[in-house]
């Protein structure tokens, strides 16, 4: 389990976060969503213990010879080296074992390929989030920190990073802590999200209940919803076979329930999220 109380930071004058307070236990996923500057790098170094904190204290349970690992901004490697190569450097750096068959192990357990001997700078934005999360496994920490690994990597890249992270918090009991501005990504991904702003947790709780009240819309997909008409009530914009409907959480629930009653199969319902609300909600 990872948490900070009460944690501030002043860069000078600037507020860089103020009374910050974070939990993640054991086996969970939890996100941190703020837009630029929000303070988010500034908290996962203050909770990796690479930056000191102004006030407030961080608390990390968990066994292991370093019970937290991470990656802030991008992974730091050396990209002339090969995987094995990067591994075994920081391995020794950071007097874990640095045995073959340790490497491979951390190779297999990210999904990396046994096989590639050349350097790293000619992988993917994917393959090297990878490595860099078997770099922040090295000591086996009990707690994850990835500050916005998602971004730069397309969709099959997204997705394979998210089975990974899945797996680290459901089969090794990991409690993982993400940072990222697309609440998007996050949304499918964390069961706990932790809202910043200017360097404040402006709201926290269940990912479904942070969204649902930030919701706007719903675009559900399904035949024949344009021949409707209960639906026209609604005012909604139809496209292909989809239409977009403004709706609480809990309207679209029930017009969900009348269509199916009308025999009317719905394939997909995606809510599109009113992120300025977001950042504005104020209720903690
Ligand atoms: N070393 C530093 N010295 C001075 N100001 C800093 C320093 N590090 C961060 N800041 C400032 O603190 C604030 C929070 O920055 P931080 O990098 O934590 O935000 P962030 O949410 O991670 O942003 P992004 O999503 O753009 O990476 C910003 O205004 C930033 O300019």
């Amino acid at each position: 389990m990872i948490s900070g109380h009460n944690i501030s930071k002043n860069y000078g004058k600037l507020q860089a976060l103020q009374n910050v307070s974070i939990a993640c236990n054991s086996g969970e996923i939890c996100g941190l969503v703020g837009a630029n500057g929000a303070g988010k790098s500034t908290l996962f170094k203050i909770l990796l213990g690479l930056v000191s904190a102004d006030s407030g204290s961080v608390t990390i349970h968990g066994d292991g010879a370093k019970k937290i690992g991470g990656i802030i901004e991008k992974p730091a490697l050396y990209s002339y080296l090969n995987a094995r190569e990067n591994l075994k450097v920081f391995a020794k750096m950071q007097n874990a074992a640095s045995d073959s068959s340790t490497i491979e192990a951390a190779l297999l357990q990210v999904g990396l390929s046994l096989d590639r001997k050349d350097p790293i700078r000619n992988y993917s934005m994917g393959m090297k989030q990878r490595l860099g999360i078997a770099v922040a496994l090295l000591n086996k920490p009990s707690c994850l920190l990835l500050d916005e690994p998602f971004s730069g990597l397309d969709p099959v890249g997204i997705q394979a990073l998210r089975k990974l992270i899945v797996s680290l918090a459901k089969d090794h009991g990991m409690a993982i802590l993400i940072s990222s501005h697309i609440v998007e990504v996050l949304s499918t991904l964390c069961t706990k999200l932790f809202v910043i702003h200017n360097g404040e947790i402006l709201q926290h709780g269940s990912t479904q209940d942070i969204l649902n009240k930030c919701v706007k819309s719903y675009t559900l997909c399904g035949n024949e919803l344009e021949t409707v008409s209960f639906l026209k009530k609604y005012g909604v914009a139809a496209h292909s076979n989809c239409i977009t409907i403004p709706a609480s959480a809990t309207e679209i629930s029930d017009i969900i329930f009348k269509l199916s009653e009308q025999g009317i199969a719905i394939t997909s319902c995606t809510p599109a999220l009113d992120v300025e609300q977001l950042f504005k909600a104020t209720s903690v």
